[in-house]
C-alpha cells in the first residue's frame, strides 16, 4: 500500500494542506484544502485532485477564530480520509530560516528552539509556521516531521544583493542580510520553467509572486539573482497588509514625532497598512475591484506600479529579461491588475494578449502576443508539491 505525505502550509491568513500519495517519480495529489478567513469567518475547504469540492462549511461558531482550532478541524477531517495508510512524512513550509536553516531540516525538539528564535525575525508568520509542528507531535508522534524554508532558495543570491549598506558588522556578527522570502514558490517555478520556455528557464526570468504576501525575483538560469523582500518579509512591494519598502527613518519619526511605541509600529506596518490601509476597505484585491470607492482604485494602480518599478529593477539585476511570469493569488487570478503591470512594461518589450489575459484557466500558460519581445507567463505555484518532494528526500536521506 502506497504511504503518504502531508503538508502544512501555515500562512498569515490561511492554512493550506495538501495530502500527497508516494510511489510515482513525483508525490501525486490525493487531497488538497484550506481554512481561510481565519481571524474573521473561518471556512474549510477539501478537494479531490480534480478540483471538485468535498467538504466546503462554516468553521463552528463556537470554535475558537485562530490557527489552532483551524489545524484541529482539518486534521479531524483528514483522519476520517487516511484509510489506515501511514503518512510517512509531514513537510511544513517555514517563511524564516534565519542564518541557522539553509535547507531543510528534520524537525526535533532542538530545532523547535532554533526556530522559536526566528520568531522575532518574521513575527506574522513563524508562530503559525511552529504552531502545526507542536500540536502535530502530540496528534501523531511517531511521523516524521520535515521543515522547508521560503529564505533557503535566495542563498544563492551574489553577496552585493544580499548586504545592506551598514556597518560590516552587523552583516558578520547580527546576521543582518537580505535573506529573501518565497523561494518555495520560486523553486518550484525553476522547476517547471524547463518545460515551459528552455529558453528563459536557461536565461533571465523575473518571477512576480503575488499573493496576500508579495514578492518578486530574478532568476538566472533557474538560480536566485535578487529579490524584492530583506531582512523580513516586509521589504519590497506593498502587500495586502504589509506596507513594503518606506523609508526607514520614517520609523524614527512615528517614535519621536507621534509617539508610537514599537508594538504599535508593527502592528501599523504588518497589518494596518499595504491595499487593506490605502483603500481603507480591504486587503483582497477582489474586493477593491468590485469597490466603486476612488481610494480602492488608487490602491491597486499604486500595486501595479510598484511591480513596474520592481520589475525594472529586478531585468536591470541581470542585464534584461526573457520572460514574465506570474504566479500566487493575484498573478494568478487578477487579470486587472496583470494588464496595468504589463502595459507598463511595454516600453521593455513586455505586449500582453488581452483575450489571454482575460481567459480563466488553472493551467500554466502564456498571455503575450506572438511578436511580444519578452514572453509573460501565468504558472501557478505549487509550493506544496515543492515541500512534500523536500519531505520524502530529507526523511529518506
Ligand atoms: N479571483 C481573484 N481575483 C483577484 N485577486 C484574487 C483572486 N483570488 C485571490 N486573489 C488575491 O490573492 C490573495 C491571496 O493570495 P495567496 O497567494 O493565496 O495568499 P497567501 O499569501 O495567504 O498564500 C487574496 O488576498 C486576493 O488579493
Ligand atoms: C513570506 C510571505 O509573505 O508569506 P505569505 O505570502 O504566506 O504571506
Ligand atoms: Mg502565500
Amino acid at each position: 500500500m502506497s504511504e503518504l505525505v502531508l503538508v502544512i502550509n501555515a500562512g498569515s491568513s490561511s492554512i493550506k494542506f495538501s495530502l500527497f500519495e508516494t510511489g510515482a517519480a513525483d508525490p501525486v495529489l490525493l487531497f488538497k484544502g484550506l481554512a481561510d478567513g481565519i481571524y474573521v469567518d473561518p471556512k474549510f475547504v477539501a478537494k479531490d485532485a480534480d478540483d471538485n469540492k468535498l467538504v466546503s462549511e462554516s468553521m463552528p461558531a463556537d470554535m475558537p477564530k485562530n490557527h489552532d482550532s483551524a489545524l484541529r478541524h482539518m486534521l479531524a477531517w483528514l483522519n476520517s480520509r487516511i484509510e489506515g495508510r501511514t503518512i510517512a512524512a509531514i513537510g511544513h513550509r517555514v517563511v524564516h530560516g534565519g542564518l541557522s536553516f539553509c535547507q531543510p531540516v528534520r524537525i526535533t525538539e532542538e530545532v523547535l528552539k532554533g526556530l522559536d528564535e526566528t520568531i522575532a525575525l518574521a513575527p506574522l508568520h513563524a508562530p503559525h509556521n511552529i504552531m502545526p509542528m507542536r500540536v502535530l507531535a502530540q496528534l501523531l508522534p511517531t511521523v516524521p516531521q520535515v521543515a522547508c524554508f521560503d529564505t533557503a532558495f535566495h542563498r544563492t543570491q551574489p553577496e552585493i544583493e544580499q548586504q545592506y549598506a551598514l556597518p560590516y558588522e552587523f552583516t558578520e556578527k547580527h546576521g543582518i542580510r537580505r535573506y529573501g522570502f518565497h523561494g518555495l514558490s520560486y523553486e518550484f517555478i525553476a522547476s517547471v520553467l524547463p518545460a515551459i520556455d528552455a529558453k528563459a528557464a536557461a536565461g533571465r526570468t523575473v518571477v512576480a509572486h503575488l499573493g496576500n504576501g508579495s514578492s518578486m525575483a530574478a532568476l538566472l538560469n533557474g538560480h536566485c539573482q535578487a529579490t524584492t523582500m530583506g531582512f523580513t518579509a516586509l521589504e519590497g512591494l506593498p502587500m495586502g497588509t504589509r506596507c513594503g519598502t518606506i523609508d526607514p527613518a520614517l520609523i524614527l519619526h512615528f517614535m519621536s514625532h507621534l509617539k508610537m511605541d514599537a508594538s504599535q509600529i508593527e502592528e501599523l506596518i504588518y497589518k494596518q497598512s499595504g491595499l487593506l490601509g490605502m483603500s481603507g476597505i480591504s486587503s483582497d484585491m477582489r474586493d477593491l475591484h468590485a469597490s466603486k470607492d476612488p481610494h480602492a482604485k488608487f490602491a491597486v494602480d499604486y500595486f501595479a506600479h510598484r511591480v513596474v518599478r520592481e520589475a525594472a529593477s529586478l531585468a536591470a539585476a541581470m542585464q534584461g529579461f526573457d520572460a514574465l511570469v506570474f504566479t500566487a493569488g493575484i498573478g494568478e487570478n487578477d487579470d486587472i491588475a496583470r494588464a496595468t503591470v504589463c502595459n507598463e512594461l511595454r516600453w521593455l518589450g513586455v505586449e500582453i494578449d488581452e483575450v489571454a489575459n482575460a481567459k480563466r484557466s488553472g493551467e500554466a500558460r502564456c498571455i503575450s502576443l506572438p511578436g511580444s519581445r519578452v514572453p509573460v507567463y501565468i504558472i501557478p505555484t505549487n509550493e506544496e508539491l515543492m515541500i512534500a518532494r523536500h519531505a520524502l528526500k530529507c526523511v529518506a536521506a
